[in-house]
């Protein structure tokens, strides 16, 4: 069964949505340049609606530890998803927090795939991300894709998670090619940025299950 991720939720109408839709994995931004970053009071709230058993997820870019305590409190994570960070300092908050702790790689070439090698041993999971342009306002979040096909024949050093311009109409063609265990959406599940959308939570949560 495909793991779903469906991240950047901050309202309590689409988390219910993502999590009836039967979402494994629930995404809290908290990067204030994103549409989608919670303040740590609205992260508090949504985190109690989301029963034992779904993982929470706070999603940074090269955090400093006070914005890793504070969401931490706030949201009460299971996992630390985290871009545009080095892996010494994703071992560090790993072994800080003793939270499980993804490692995204933004991928556009096979040589980007490098950087999943260098996360082994300092992250739980590898999360493949399409690259975004430099100056780009966010390093995730902006529905690219890269080619999946270069995954084929890589062998994954760690559990791995496949993100990335992925939505209802293309992701079931994305596990078929990948095999990926998991899968994350953040816009392929809005209306406009930063605005989820209860259907295509829905239909994308149906795609996976389907595929
Ligand atoms: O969603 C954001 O705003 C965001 C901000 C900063 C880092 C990552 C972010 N999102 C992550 O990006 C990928 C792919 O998103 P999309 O489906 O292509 O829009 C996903 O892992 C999000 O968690």
């Amino acid at each position: 069964m495909t793991l779903i991720k469906i991240c950047g939720l901050s309202t309590p109408d689409t988390l219910s949505a993502a999590l009836a839709a039967g979402a494994s994995h629930v995404g809290f931004v908290f990067f204030p340049p994103s549409p989608r970053n919670v303040g740590f009071d609205v992260a508090n709230g949504l985190a109690q609606a989301v029963p034992n058993g779904r993982a929470k997820v706070g999603v940074f870019v090269d955090p400093d530890d006070a914005l890793i305590d504070a969401a931490m409190a706030a949201a009460r994570l299971n996992v630390i998803q985290l871009h545009k960070t080095a892996p010494e300092r994703i071992a560090a908050i790993r072994a800080r927090t003793g939270r499980e702790t993804w490692g995204a790689v933004a991928v556009k070439t096979r040589a980007d795939l490098d950087g999943a090698r260098a996360l082994s041993g300092a992250a739980d999971r590898v999360l493949y991300d399409a690259k975004t342009p430099p100056g780009a306002a966010l390093p995730g979040g902006m529905g690219l894709r890269f080619d999946w096909g270069l995954l084929d024949g890589f062998r994954h050093p760690l559990p791995w998670a496949l993100s990335g311009g992925l939505d209802a109409g293309n992701v079931a063609e994305a596990i078929r090619v990948t095999r990926a265990p998991l899968v994350d959406v953040s816009s392929g599940v809005e209306s406009a940025p930063g605005v989820k959308d209860a259907a295509r939570i829905l239909a994308f949560c149906t795609a996976v299950r389907g595929a």
